[in-house]
């Protein structure tokens, strides 16, 4: 590689919704100069799978890091989140640190260069790596500034230990006001700090952020600026909001590879008069549990919306087995929707981004996972937020409180959840109602805010990239002093 180019290597955490911002950041910052060297790194089937994703003529080089899923009491091949059922991603999650000495090696390798690390922000030990080499490093999130924080404060206080009510607050992040005990993911919920999530989060993770020179966000200072000014404050560290960082059409297949061709799911769509198609999709990894599955299909045959669902087996069984379309959802649902044309149901993955930019979408039921609320609000679609797990139920509420662009619809995998009341908050959204039509309104107001943040030289997110940029080639080209 030519010594003069500044190797960026990016590290994702092994997860289809941590991956594809990463892929995004890759080949935008592959388009704004030909003066990086990209390296995406990580584990030898997910660079297979980032190899497909790839445009034909990207020069991202992606490099193999050595894992045996078997060497830790995982299922052989297991190297995603995508295969795994949720109560084993803590496993994967600790797995990960097997990781370490390849990463520092991958880093030591290449530190004649300028050098920069942009990584995970599960991956805090790479903050460690980082500084003990000398190297600059950066966090890049995923995820949302307030949702983060909340997350974080979680991990790191466990405020609902210490309260007997089912309302609490954050003691560091008070801006979030109340949040009550249902909208905990289940492994916080649980937390004692003994526990093997709390052990990751604390031991492995988290403490080693201050380590890092600083945090990325896929994210809009205009929009999240609450939550970002968290980290400063913290961490006293420069946040980068640099979002939104989607993949757009045309690069090809991601994710498990597409369960609809995205030709005929834009040509049914076609067909559809404008707002008038209600999305459902629970990001890359989730699935609802078998009676709420039955709910929310009973609500979709009585609302008489057109509608494009993206199924999966429910919870307890394989979520990669084939769809039991005859089981898991009323009886001739979909036969009737294949018949009438009214709905298209897509089994396992769908083209998210190209059917949320379709003119013919109105709104977005979503577990509130933030790409999905990135892509989303990038086209003006407001969302009927159903969170299930990690930050995603305090993506909701923000969206929801602070806002203005989400009615929650239900809260986690476990809730009881009734058609009639699914049916009234779809209505309520999509309809000429003035709470439905005030929803819209604020959803295009945010997408051109988040457009602005990305336009010209001037807009906030360009900005903040070019001032992460210019950071790092300062700081790594300075002479490296410590580290071995
Ligand atoms: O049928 C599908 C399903 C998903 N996607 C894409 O997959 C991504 C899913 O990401 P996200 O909506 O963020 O959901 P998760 O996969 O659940 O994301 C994980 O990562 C996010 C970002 O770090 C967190 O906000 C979530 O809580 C965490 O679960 C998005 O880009 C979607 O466009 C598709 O293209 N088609």
């Amino acid at each position: 590689m030519a010594d003069d180019k500044q190797n960026i290597v990016m590290f994702p955490f092994m997860a289809q919704g941590h991956i594809i911002p990463f892929l995004a950041l890759a080949l935008q910052l592959e388009k704004i100069s030909n003066h990086y060297n990209i390296i995406i790194a990580n584990t030898p089937l997910n660079i297979t799978k980032l190899r497909s994703s790839l445009p034909p003529h990207s020069a991202v080089t992606l490099i193999e890091l050595p894992f045996s899923s078997t060497d830790h009491g995982l299922p052989p091949n297991t190297e995603n989140t995508d295969t795994v059922p949720y109560t084993l991603v803590i496993k994967l999650i600790q797995a990960s640190t097997s990781l370490k000495h390849p990463f520092k090696n991958l880093i030591q390798s290449l530190r004649s260069h300028k050098l920069c690390i942009i990584a995970d922000i599960f991956f805090g030990w790479t903050a460690t790596v980082a500084k003990d080499l000398g190297v600059f490093h950066a966090f890049f999130s995923g995820c949302g500034g307030y949702g983060l924080a909340c997350y974080y404060s979680l991990w790191t206080n466990l405020p609902h230990r210490r309260v007997d009510s089912s309302d609490f607050t954050l003691p560091d992040f008070p801006e979030a006001r109340a949040l009550h005990v249902t909208q905990l993911p289940a492994n916080i919920a649980e937390a004692d700090g003994t526990d093997p999530w709390s052990v990751y989060q604390r031991e492995d993770n988290f403490s080693h952020w201050v380590n890092s020179d600083g945090f990325l966000f896929n994210s809009v200072q205009e929009l999240d600026s609450v939550g970002l000014s968290y980290f400063k404050r913290i961490f006293n560290r420069p946040v980068w909001p640099i979002g939104p960082v989607l993949l757009s059409t045309g690069n090809g297949s991601r994710g498990k590879g597409g369960g609809i061709n995205p030709d005929l799911c834009r040509e049914w769509l076609n067909k559809k008069p404008e707002n008038s198609v209600l999305f459902v999709c629970f990001g890359s990894m989730n699935t609802i549990s078998a009676s709420q599955m039955m709910q929310l299909g009973t609500a979709l045959e009585r609302c008489g919306r057109s509608f494009v669902w993206v199924v999966r087996p429910p919870i307890g069984f394989d979520i990669n087995a084939e769809f039991r379309a005859e089981e898991w959802l009323p009886e001739g649902f979909a036969e009737k929707v294949l018949e009438s044309g009214r709905g298209l149901i897509v089994h396992d993955w769908a083209p998210q981004v190209e059917i949320l930019s379709h003119s013919a979408v109105s709104a977005f039921m979503s577990h509130c996972g933030w790409n999905s609320v990135v892509e989303s609000l990038s086209e003006g679609v407001p969302i009927l937020g159903w969170p299930m797990a990690a930050e995603q139920f305090f993506n909701c509420k923000f969206l929801e409180e602070e806002v203005g662009v989400c009615v929650e619809v239900a809260r986690g995998k476990k809730c009881e959840v009734k058609w009639e009341d699914l049916v009234g908050k779809i209505e309520l959204v999509m309809d000429e109602s003035e709470k439905g039509i005030g929803m819209r309104k604020k959803a295009c107001e945010i997408r051109d805010l988040i457009r602005g943040a990305k336009k010209d030289k001037d807009g906030s997110s360009v900005k903040a990239l070019d001032e992460f940029l210019a950071a790092a080639a300062a700081i790594s080209s300075k002479p490296k002093t410590n580290g071995t």
